[in-house]
């Protein structure tokens, strides 16, 4: 693949659960070695968008494509290897609560390689520096921090040495020092690592410290997009409503119903 294709190319992305159509024409190229964050408002359907590059989810129209490969096309083998290119990072942690800090980042290198220990205790070790935590690595995952949890679970992401690093809500319920400690991660271990990296948020002060570009996504589709420095200079009333967080601008604060009249039986 020639370095300026994108790693990731969506095209007319259409998605519904039954008849609640979420994505209805997701159009989006996200260019090799940045840090991107997809940005919209909770349950606009990130979390699909990104099952959709993690092909567990099937588009009902349109295509992802990831370093050229047509995800929804891919025999499970290819998926597989497709699979081992992405490092996720979720909200959640997802840690194994009976696994040590240690042991939670070699489970992917023992599950998927034949490493011998010797080498995978070096590798942990590395990828646990990486994040400021090789001292934690007897701890059980009770015994962390939020931040702390977050931290490792960004370590299990970068184990197998991935290509491009996925984060699904990766600011939710930090407090404020941690939310900048992850923020500074991002960019640390993106420019470190040489990787690709996609933030999915809603969470924007935190994003625009950090991201090369940013894809603002209003009722299923990209409503804007563009490098951080001129959406936050551009003058489209959406765009700044979105990134400033303002109640009042073109996407309305009433879910579509009733004149409140009406709604009150005065109408
Ligand atoms: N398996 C499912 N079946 C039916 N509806 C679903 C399913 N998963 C998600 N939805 C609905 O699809 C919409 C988009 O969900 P999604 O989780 O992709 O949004 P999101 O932007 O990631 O939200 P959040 O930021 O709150 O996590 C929501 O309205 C949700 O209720």
């Amino acid at each position: 693949m020639d370095s300026r294709d994108p790693v990731i190319e969506i095209s007319d992305l259409h998605f519904a659960y039954n008849d609640n159509a979420i994505l209805k024409g997701i159009e989006l190229a996200v260019p090799r070695g940045k840090v991107c964050a997809i940005l919209g408002a909770s349950g606009c359907g990130k979390t699909t968008l990104l099952r959709h590059i993690g092909g567990q989810l099937r588009p009902q129209r349109g295509f992802v494509k990831v370093d050229g490969q047509t995800v929804h096309e891919l025999d499970n083998d290819a998926l597989y290897r497709l699979r081992r290119k992405m490092g996720m990072m979720f909200q959640a942690g997802g840690l194994f609560s009976d696994l040590t800090v240690f042991d939670n980042i070699a489970f992917p290198l023992r599950e998927h390689t034949d490493l011998p220990e010797r080498m995978i205790r070096d590798l942990v070790l590395m990828k646990l520096d990486a994040v400021g935590l090789r001292g934690a690595r007897d701890l059980y995952p009770s015994e962390l921090s939020g931040g702390m949890a977050r931290r490792v679970a960004l370590a299990r992401a970068i184990a197998m040495d991935p290509e491009i690093l996925i984060y699904d809500e990766p600011f939710a319920g930090l407090d404020p020092i941690s939310l900048n400690v992850i923020a500074n991660l991002i960019r640390k271990l993106n420019d470190a690592l040489g990787v690709t990296s996609i933030v999915v948020t809603y969470d924007v002060s935190e994003s625009l410290k950090v991201v090369d570009y940013l894809y603002l996504i209003l009722d299923g589709k990209i409503a804007a997009q563009g490098p951080t420095e001129e959406m936050v200079a551009s003058p489209d009333p959406f765009v700044q409503q979105f990134l400033h967080a303002k109640p009042e601008g073109p996407v309305p604060f009433h879910y579509p119903g009733l004149a409140y009249t009406a709604a009150l039986g005065l109408a």
